[in-house]
């Protein structure tokens, strides 16, 4: 087991079973003495089965995120989560305080996070705030998906392979180590799945049964055009090299079948993210700030340049004052750029700052991201001004 808890953030299609399979874990952790903690990221269910030890319902009323910015349902959603995602570091501190052994009590910090998410996958995983709760919980915790699959619904050959593509967009989105987790195993056993991702002949094997059935196009239009048997056939070989990545168990969330195996693939992905993932997590981290700083940098002097409010600006009217009189139109010109400087001095904090944010509104950048340099580069410039 590693030292630190493992999140286990579960994923999956609306009636995959993921609430049941959280009840069901989080059942099997309490009997084997390895209580959890347990994070609700679904603004919007209604009732959580088991007990939330933090829950986005309870700061964010997800009705009223509907009413007052008139969204509908998944806007809602992804609305909710925006306004949590702005307390994540909250959160992350108090999760890291979790971890720590408490020298008030006798119990065990927890070995695991849960997290339960939206039913709306694509609200989750493609949206920024969803990115940002995951890459904060991995920059502190190693963290695992588990794509919750409904089994019984993906015995065919085409929709094993529409789940297969969406998992592979899950993981290159979130470049989290990830567990595929068949579940409902009591209705249909996953050995299939299991066959059809070790062994390619044996996929091909199933996609001519169900072609000669008819089952692409129907046998009264001669078998189909053949044309979806040939693309799940190449796109089965494609994905080769991104199944050796993952780990799949069956599961029934109904009798609790399989939740061992589920615990052993946690611990092996646990340990892949600490030696193979951490690192890349860690290296992009650093490469994005430095990025977005040098960027901010390039920005900043662009707009100061703009408004002629940089050391460069000054000096030139300054130099032009006691100049040459044959450029008087010029000379105006530059007085009254200066002038609309001198009304914006840097002292003059809030009005810079509006200009600024103005300008950077014009230019189409993000405010609200630079603020905080820009605040500092007034705080610098008010030094630097005689
Ligand atoms: N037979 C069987 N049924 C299951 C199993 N797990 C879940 N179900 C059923 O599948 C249905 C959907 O389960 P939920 O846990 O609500 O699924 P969900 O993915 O959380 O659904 P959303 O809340 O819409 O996101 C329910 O009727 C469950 O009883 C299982 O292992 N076996």
């Amino acid at each position: 087991m590693a030292q630190q808890p493992v999140a286990v953030v579960c994923v999956g299609m609306a009636g995959s079973g993921k609430t049941t399979f959280m009840q069901r874990i989080n059942n099997y952790l309490h009997i084997n003495e390895k209580k959890p903690y347990v994070l609700n990221l679904d603004p919007a269910v209604l009732n959580v089965p088991f007990e939330a030890n933090i829950d986005i319902r309870d700061s964010i009323n997800y009705k009223e995120v509907m009413k007052q910015y008139n969204l509908g349902p998944n806007g809602g959603i992804l609305t909710s989560l925006n306004l949590f995602a702005t307390k994540i570091d909250q959160i992350i501190g108090l999760l890291e305080k979790r971890a720590k052994p408490d020298a008030s009590s006798t119990a065990a910090p927890p070995q695991h996070f849960l997290v339960d998410t939206p039913g709306q996958i694509e609200v989750f995983v493609w949206s920024a705030s969803g990115s940002i709760l995951l890459e904060s919980l991995a920059s502190s915790f190693p963290t695992v998906i588990a794509y919750i699959i409904d089994t019984p619904r993906t015995h065919s050959c085409s929709t094993f392979m529409s789940n297969m593509l969406y998992a592979c967009s899950i993981l290159y989105k979130t470049k989290l180590p990830m567990i595929l987790v068949f579940n409902k195993t009591d209705v249909q056993d996953a050995d299939f799945a299991k066959e059809w991702m070790t062994d390619f002949e044996k996929f091909q094997q199933a996609l001519q049964d169900e072609e000669s059935r008819g089952v692409f196009g129907g046998e009264g239009f001669g078998g189909g055009s053949g044309y979806m048997s040939s693309l799940l056939n190449s796109m089965s070989l494609m994905l080769e090299e991104f199944y050796s990545h993952l780990e799949m168990v069956g599961v029934s969330s109904m009798t609790g079948d399989g939740i061992d195996e589920f615990f052993d693939a946690v611990e092996r992905k646990a340990d892949e993210f600490n030696r193979d993932y951490k690192p890349e997590l860690d290296r992009r981290i650093k490469e994005r700030q430095q990025e977005k700083e040098g960027k901010q940098g390039e920005d900043l002097a662009r707009v100061m340049e703009d408004m002629k409010v940089g050391e460069s600006a000054r000096p030139k009217h300054k130099e032009r004052i006691g100049g040459d009189e044959d450029n008087d139109e010029e000379e105006d010109e530059d007085e009254r750029e200066a002038d609309q400087y001198e009304n914006v001095r840097p002292d003059d904090d809030e009005a810079l700052q509006r200009r600024y944010a103005e300008e950077l509104k014009r230019q189409g950048l993000q405010v609200s991201e630079i603020d905080q340099s820009f605040a500092r580069y007034v705080a610098q410039n008010r030094q630097n001004v005689p």
